[in-house]
């Protein structure tokens, strides 16, 4: 199946592209170029529905017929710090902020508060749209974010993130412990149940 991601993130290109293997994933950047999607919905399904209902209608625009497209709006949710920076992760410290940057907004946030570690969880809203259809899902994980960033695997907040059970950041792990449990492939997993209905 052919399937256009509406993500401009590579650090998710990358992780979806693995979990569909069976699947062509292809970013929708390489069919349209840059398009500059306002993510101005108050939930992760918001976002998620408007980043794939834009990229599908383009790709309308452009003539194609049987296309499917997924997005993905995700993000980190830190209950002590006021559930921040949640469906503001990509743009914790600022517009177009690197992950370093988030990072450091976010090491700064905990040391304000005198945390250490804390619990955290990371969202996933999977956006389906294929036929005029829209189908969401989410994934969830669970577990403590740091003051200090650890190892240089994943991406985003990973270096600061240890999941439950684990005593080292996502960072540090191999992506294949991530890729078992993490919230994208809970939702992805949830995704393919849909993808096997509708198609
Ligand atoms: O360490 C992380 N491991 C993850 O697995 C993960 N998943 C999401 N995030 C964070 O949440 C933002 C999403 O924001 P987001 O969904 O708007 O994506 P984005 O703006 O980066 O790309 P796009 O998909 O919108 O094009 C990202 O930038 C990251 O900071 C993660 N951080
Ligand atoms: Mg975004």
């Amino acid at each position: 199946m052919k399937i256009v991601l509406a993500s401009g993130n590579k650090g998710k290109i990358k992780e979806i592209g693995k979990l569909m293997p069976n699947d062509e994933v292809i970013a929708f950047k390489d069919i349209l170029g840059d398009i500059e999607i306002v993510e101005d919905k108050d939930t992760f399904k918001g976002n998620a529905i408007k980043k794939a209902k834009v990229i599908y209608d383009e790709l309308e625009k452009k003539g194609y017929k049987n296309h499917l497209v997924i997005s993905d709006d995700s993000g980190l949710t830190v209950p002590e710090l006021n559930n921040e920076p949640g469906i503001y992760s990509a743009r914790y410290a600022g517009e177009n902020a690197s992950d370093n940057e988030n990072n450091e907004k976010l090491i700064k946030s905990l040391k304000e508060k005198n945390i250490k570690r804390t619990p955290a969880y990371y969202t996933a809203c999977i956006a389906i749209v294929y036929q005029g259809n829209i189908e969401t899902v989410h994934g969830w994980m669970h577990g403590e974010v740091i003051d200090e960033q650890s190892g240089n695997e994943g991406f985003g907040y990973d270096p600061l993130f240890i999941p439950k059970g684990f005593d080292k950041t996502l960072g540090q792990l191999p992506h294949e412990v991530k890729k078992e449990f993490s919230h994208r492939s809970k939702a992805l997993n949830l995704a393919k149940k849909v993808l096997d209905v509708i198609i």
